[in-house]
C-alpha cells in the first residue's frame, strides 16, 4: 500500500520537481498540495507557473491546492516534504510536526539544531535515530528531517569516500547553476556573459553542514568530523548542475588511481531514488561538465574526476544535479530512510 504523502510549497520551483518524482514514485501517492494564501483555493494547474521539462501530470493538475497550514492537511496524510522558502518553513514545519506530521525538508533553517538529523541516506543514515532525542527534548509525536545544502550535498559524498585517507582539511571552489536561486532568483541580464562571485549564506553552509553530515552519532548527539572546510562560491550560467573544485588535505599519501578506486568502491544504498553507482569516476580530466553529466543515475548520482596528487592530498573536481541530488530528489531519499526505518 502506498504511503499519503503532502507537499508544502507545491507551486515552487523545487515543489515542482518534487511532483514530477512523486508521480511515478511506487511508494508514495500525493494527497495534499500546499502554498501560500495566493495560491489557496485554486487548482494546481491554475496556481503553478509549471516548468519543469515534463507535462503537468492530470491527476496532480486538478487537485485543489490548500493553504500551508496543519488544519487543512488532512490527518492521514503520513509524510510532508516541505519545499518553503526557509523563513516560512521556520514557523510553520514545528507546527506541523507538533500536529504529529513527519516532514521531509529541503528548507535550510534548523539544518544544524543539535537535534534535527540533516542526512544524505548513503552517507549518514544512522543519524536517522537522533529523532529520538528530537521527540524527547520537543514532546513532538511526528518528526522533522533535513538534507543539506545542494553544494554540500555535491562535494560530500566524496569527502566521505576519502575520509578512509584521514580527511584533514577541504577548500571548495563552487560554479553554481542559476536553477539554484530559484526562478526569480537571478536576472538574465545580471547572469548573461557573467560569473558573480558570491552567494550569500552559501559558503557558511558548505563549511558546517558538511561536518556535521561526516560527523558521528553516539545516540544522543552529532559529534562534528574534525576537518577543517573553507568554501567559495559563485553563481554561473549553466542552468542545472553544481560543479565544485576540491582540494582536500590528507593524513595519508595515496596516488590518484587509489582515490579513484575509493570513489567508485563507496557503496550505495538499496533504497528506490538511490543509484547503482553513487559515485561515477571520470578518466577524462575535462569530465564532469554539466550538460553532459548532471542527469547520470536519473539525476541522483555524484560524479567526480581530474584526480590529482598535491604537496597535501589530493585535487578533484565533482558535479551534481543540484535540484534533483541536490533538492528534490534528497528529500525523497529522505522520506524512503523514513519508511524502511519504520518512522512512518
Ligand atoms: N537543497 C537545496 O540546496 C535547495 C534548496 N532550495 C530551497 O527550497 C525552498 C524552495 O525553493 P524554491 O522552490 O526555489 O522557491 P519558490 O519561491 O519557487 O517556491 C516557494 C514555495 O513556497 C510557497 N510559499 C511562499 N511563501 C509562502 C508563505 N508565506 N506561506 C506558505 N507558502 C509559501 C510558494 O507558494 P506560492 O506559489 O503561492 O507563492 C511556493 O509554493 C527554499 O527554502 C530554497 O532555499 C532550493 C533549491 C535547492
Ligand atoms: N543556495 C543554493 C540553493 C539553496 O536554496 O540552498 P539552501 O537549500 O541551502 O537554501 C544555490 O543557490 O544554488
Amino acid at each position: 500500500m502506498s504511503t499519503r504523502v503532502g507537499v508544502l510549497g507545491a507551486t515552487g520551483a523545487v515543489g515542482q520537481r518534487l511532483i514530477q518524482l512523486l508521480v511515478p514514485h511506487p511508494e508514495f501517492e500525493i494527497a495534499a498540495l500546499t502554498a501560500s494564501s495566493s495560491s489557496a483555493g485554486r487548482t494546481y494547474r491554475d496556481a503553478a507557473k509549471w516548468r519543469v521539462d515534463t507535462p503537468i501530470p492530470d491527476d496532480v493538475a486538478d487537485i485543489t491546492v490548500v493553504g500551508t497550514d496543519p488544519d487543512e492537511v488532512p490527518d492521514d496524510v503520513d509524510l510532508l516534504f516541505s519545499s518553503l522558502p526557509s523563513d516560512v518553513g521556520a514557523s510553520v514545519e514545528p507546527a506541523f510536526v507538533e500536529e504529529g506530521y513527519v516532514v521531509s525538508s529541503n528548507s535550510s533553517n534548523g539544518r544544524m539544531d543539535d537535534d534535527v538529523p540533516l542526512t544524505i541516506p548513503e552517507i549518514n543514515a544512522d543519524h536517522l535515530d537522533l529523532i529520538e532525542v528530537q521527540r524527547d527534548n520537543r514532546g513532538w509525536d511526528g518528526a522533522l528531517l533535513k538534507n543539506p545544502n545542494c553544494s554540500t550535498i555535491t562535494m560530500v559524498p566524496t569527502l566521505a569516500a576519502l575520509d578512509e585517507f584521514g580527511l584533514e582539511r577541504v577548500h571548495v571552489s563552487t560554479l553554481q547553476a542559476v536553477s539554484g536561486a530559484g526562478y526569480s532568483g537571478v536576472t538574465s541580464m545580471e547572469i548573461i556573459d557573467n560569473v558573480i562571485p558570491h552567494i550569500g549564506g552559501e559558503a557558511d553552509k558548505m563549511e558546517t553542514e558538511s561536518r556535521k553530515l561526516l560527523g558521528s552519532f553516539d545516540g544522543a548527539g552529532i559529534e562534528l568530523h574534525g576537518a577543517d572546510v573553507s568554501a567559495s562560491c559563485n553563481r554561473v550560467p549553466t542552468l542545472d548542475g553544481h560543479l565544485e573544485n576540491v582540494w582536500a588535505d590528507l593524513a595519508d599519501d595515496p596516488d590518484p588511481a587509489a582515490v579513484a578506486e575509493a570513489f567508485r568502491s563507496y557503496p550505495s544504498i538499496d533504497l528506490h531514488s538511490s543509484p547503482e553507482q553513487l559515485i561515477e569516476v571520470f578518466e577524462e580530466f575535462d569530465r564532469p561538465q554539466p550538460r553532459l553529466d548532471r542527469n547520470l543515475g536519473g539525476g541522483m548520482a555524484v560524479s567526480a574526476g581530474g584526480i590529482e596528487t598535491t604537496s597535501n592530498g589530493i585535487q578533484y573536481n565533482c558535479l551534481a544535479h543540484n535540484t534533483m541530488r541536490g533538492a528534490a530528489g534528497a528529500s525523497i531519499l529522505n522520506g524512503e530512510l523514513l519508511l524502511e526505518e519504520g518512522y512512518l
